[in-house]
C-alpha cells in the first residue's frame, strides 16, 4: 500500500505555527506518512520585517523551509493547514497563496484531497475556530474532505477542546498541544490512507 503523501503547510509570523507544523510533520511521518513541511511565501515589505526583531528572528529559522508551490498541492493526497489569526480569518500570507489555485481548482486537481486546520489567536475567543472555518470554506469549494478532530481523542478534553483543529495562543507548543496535535495530524493520515485504498 502506498503511503499517503501529506503537505504540512503553514504560515508563522513569531513561531507558533512554526512549531504546530512542525509536531505535525513528525506526527505524519510517524504514522507512515509520505510528508513535506513547507511554508507560505511571505508578503511583507522586507523592511517592515526587518523593523520587528521577533520577526526577522522568525524568518531565519524558517530559511531552509523551502516555499508551497502549485506543484506541493498536486503533489499531496492531504494538507495539514496552520496559519495565525488575523482579525478573525487566516492571516492573509496564505490568503494570497489559496489565491493562486485558480488553475488546479479548474482541473479539478484539489478535488478528493484531505485536509485538516489548527491556528493561533493571541485571545481564547479571539477567532481562532473562525480563522480555521475560514480555511474549511475554501476547501470545500475545491472538493476537499475535511477531517476535523472532534473529541475523538481523550486528548480533546485537556487541549481547549476545539473540535474543528487544535488552536491555541501564541508560543511553544506545551506537552498537550503536543499532543493534540500528533493525533490530528495522525488522523489525517489514517483518513487519507482509508481513502486511498
Ligand atoms: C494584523 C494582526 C491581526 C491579528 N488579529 C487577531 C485577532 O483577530 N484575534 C486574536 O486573538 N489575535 C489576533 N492577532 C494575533 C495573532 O493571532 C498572533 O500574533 C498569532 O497567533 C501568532 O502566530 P505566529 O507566532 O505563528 O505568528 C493578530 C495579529 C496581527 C499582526
Amino acid at each position: 500500500m502506498a503511503a499517503p503523501k501529506i503537505a504540512v503547510i503553514f504560515y508563522s509570523t513569531y513561531g507558533t505555527n512554526h512549531g504546530i507544523a512542525v509536531e505535525a510533520a513528525e506526527a505524519a511521518k510517524a504514522a507512515g506518512a509520505e510528508v513535506r513541511l513547507l511554508k507560505v511565501a511571505e508578503t511583507a515589505p522586507q523592511e517592515v520585517i526587518d523593523g520587528q526583531e521577533p520577526w526577522k528572528q522568525q524568518q531565519e529559522r524558517m530559511s531552509d523551509i523551502p516555499e508551497v508551490t502549485l506543484d506541493d498541492m498536486e503533489w499531496a493526497d492531504g494538507y495539514f493547514i496552520s496559519v495565525p489569526t488575523r482579525f478573525g480569518v487566516a492571516a492573509s500570507q496564505f490568503r494570497v497563496f489559496v489565491d493562486t489555485l485558480g488553475p488546479l481548482w479548474q482541473t479539478g486537481a484539489l478535488a478528493g484531497k484531505t485536509i485538516t486546520a489548527t491556528t493561533s489567536a493571541q485571545n481564547l475567543n479571539g477567532g481562532q475556530e473562525t480563522t480555521i472555518f475560514s480555511t474549511y470554506t475554501t476547501a470545500m469549494h475545491w472538493g476537499a474532505i475535511i477531517v476535523a478532530p472532534g473529541y475523538a481523542d481523550g486528548v480533546k478534553f485537556e487541549d481547549g477542546g476545539n473540535p474543528y483543529g487544535y488552536s491555541t495562543t501564541p508560543g511553544p507548543l506545551d506537552e498537550t498541544g503536543k499532543r493534540s496535535v500528533a493525533y490530528q495530524s495522525k488522523r489525517l493520515v489514517e483518513t487519507t490512507q482509508k481513502l486511498l485504498g
